[in-house]
C-alpha cells in the first residue's frame, strides 16, 4: 500500500499566501499558469548526493507539505533527468485527496523512453496519479510507436514546443515562456516546478523572474558535500563584469516542519 500522507490544515494556512488560488477558483483566462518554483536542498544548497542519485532531503512533515502542494496545482514539472534518476511517481499521497497534478516532464531532446514498468504509469492505472505530458522539440521526429501508444493508453502525451539549438551544448532548449504557454494551453493554470538542478536554475535566469509567482524552499539540516546537483544559478554581473546578486526572495517567511525549515517568499516586488 503506497504512503498515505496527512497534512495538518494549521500547517496548510501558514502555506495559503504563497499558494496559488483553489484549483475550482483558477483563472483560466490568465495569460499564463501561476508558477510555484519548489524544491527540497540541503545546507550546502544541494539537490542531491550527485547527479541520478535519489536523495531523501525532506523530513516527514514537509514531505507532507510537499504533497499538499501538489493538490493545490494543476501540474508538476521536472526535467528528464530527474525522470531518469528517481523514477518518480510524480502524484499527490495525500490521503482522501481526490486531485492528482498533471505530471510534465522537459525532455526537448527526447532522452526518455518510457516504460509500462515505470512508477508514473503504474500509480496512473492504479487510479492515483496521471500519466505525463512529455515536451519535446517542435521538430522531433521519429517518436518511437511503443512510447506514442504507452502515452495514449494511460491519458498522457507528447507535446511540441518550439525549441532553439543550444550554442554551448548543441542540445535543443526551450525558453520558460514557450514552456507556460505550452501549459496554458492544456487549460493548466499552475503549475509546480520541482526540479532538478538543471531545470531550477534555468528559471532563475533573471529574464524569467517575473514568470515565477511564489518559491517555497524545503532547508533540510544536512551536509550533501562536493559533488551534489548544485542549486546556483547562472553567474550575472555589471556592465563594468562585477558579479551581482542574481535573485533575492521578498515577502519572506520562514515554518519549521520537525527538523527541516520551510522558506516561502516572492521575486516579485
Ligand atoms: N531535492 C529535490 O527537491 C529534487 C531533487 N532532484 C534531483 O535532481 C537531480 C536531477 O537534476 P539535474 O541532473 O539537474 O536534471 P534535471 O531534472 O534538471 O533535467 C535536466 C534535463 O532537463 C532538460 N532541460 C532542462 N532545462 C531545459 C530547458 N530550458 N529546455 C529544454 N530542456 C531542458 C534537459 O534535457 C536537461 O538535460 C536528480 O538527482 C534528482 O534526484 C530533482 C527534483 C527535485
Ligand atoms: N520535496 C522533496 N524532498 C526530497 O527529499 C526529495 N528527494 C524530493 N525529490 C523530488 O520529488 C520527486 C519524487 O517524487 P515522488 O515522491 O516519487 O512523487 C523527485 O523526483 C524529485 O522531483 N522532493
Amino acid at each position: 500500500m503506497a504512503e498515505q500522507l496527512t497534512f495538518p490544515a494549521e500547517s496548510a494556512a501558514v502555506l495559503e499566501p504563497r499558494l496559488p488560488p483553489k484549483l475550482e477558483l483558477q483563472d483560466a483566462t490568465r495569460s499564463r499558469p501561476f508558477v510555484t518554483l519548489t524544491f527540497a536542498t540541503s545546507l550546502d544548497s544541494s539537490l542531491s548526493l550527485a547527479p541520478g542519485v535519489r536523495t531523501r532531503l525532506s523530513g516527514p512533515g514537509s514531505k507532507a507539505m510537499t504533497h499538499y502542494l501538489r493538490t493545490r496545482h494543476a501540474a508538476i514539472l521536472v526535467g528528464v533527468s530527474t525522470v531518469l534518476a528517481d523514477d518518480p511517481a510524480l502524484n499527490c499521497r495525500i490521503a482522501g485527496t481526490s486531485h492528482q497534478p498533471r505530471p510534465i516532464v522537459v525532455d526537448a531532446n527526447l532522452r526518455w523512453t518510457p516504460r509500462r514498468s515505470d512508477k508514473v504509469f503504474e500509480v496512473c492505472r492504479n487510479g492515483a496519479g496521471l500519466a505525463p505530458f512529455i515536451l519535446i522539440g517542435a521538430d522531433a521526429s521519429n517518436l518511437p510507436a511503443a512510447s506514442v501508444e504507452l502515452l495514449h493508453e494511460h491519458g498522457g502525451k507528447y507535446i511540441r514546443v518550439p525549441s532553439a539549438r543550444s550554442e554551448v551544448t548543441g542540445r535543443l532548449r526551450f525558453s520558460w515562456d514557450d514552456i507556460l504557454a505550452a501549459l496554458q494551453a492544456e487549460n493548466l493554470t499552475s503549475v509546480m516546478v520541482e526540479g532538478g538542478g538543471q531545470i531550477i536554475n534555468s528559471l532563475l535566469d533573471p529574464a524569467y523572474h517575473e514568470l515565477i509567482d511564489s518559491v517555497i524552499v524545503t532547508i533540510a539540516p544536512t551536509w550533501l558535500g562536493q559533488g551534489g546537483v548544485v542549486v546556483s544559478p547562472e553567474r550575472v554581473t555589471d556592465a563594468a563584469g562585477v558579479p551581482l546578486p542574481v535573485a533575492r526572495l521578498s515577502h519572506v517567511s520562514w515554518h519549521p516542519f520537525g527538523d527541516d525549515v520551510v522558506l516561502c517568499g516572492t521575486l516579485r516586488e
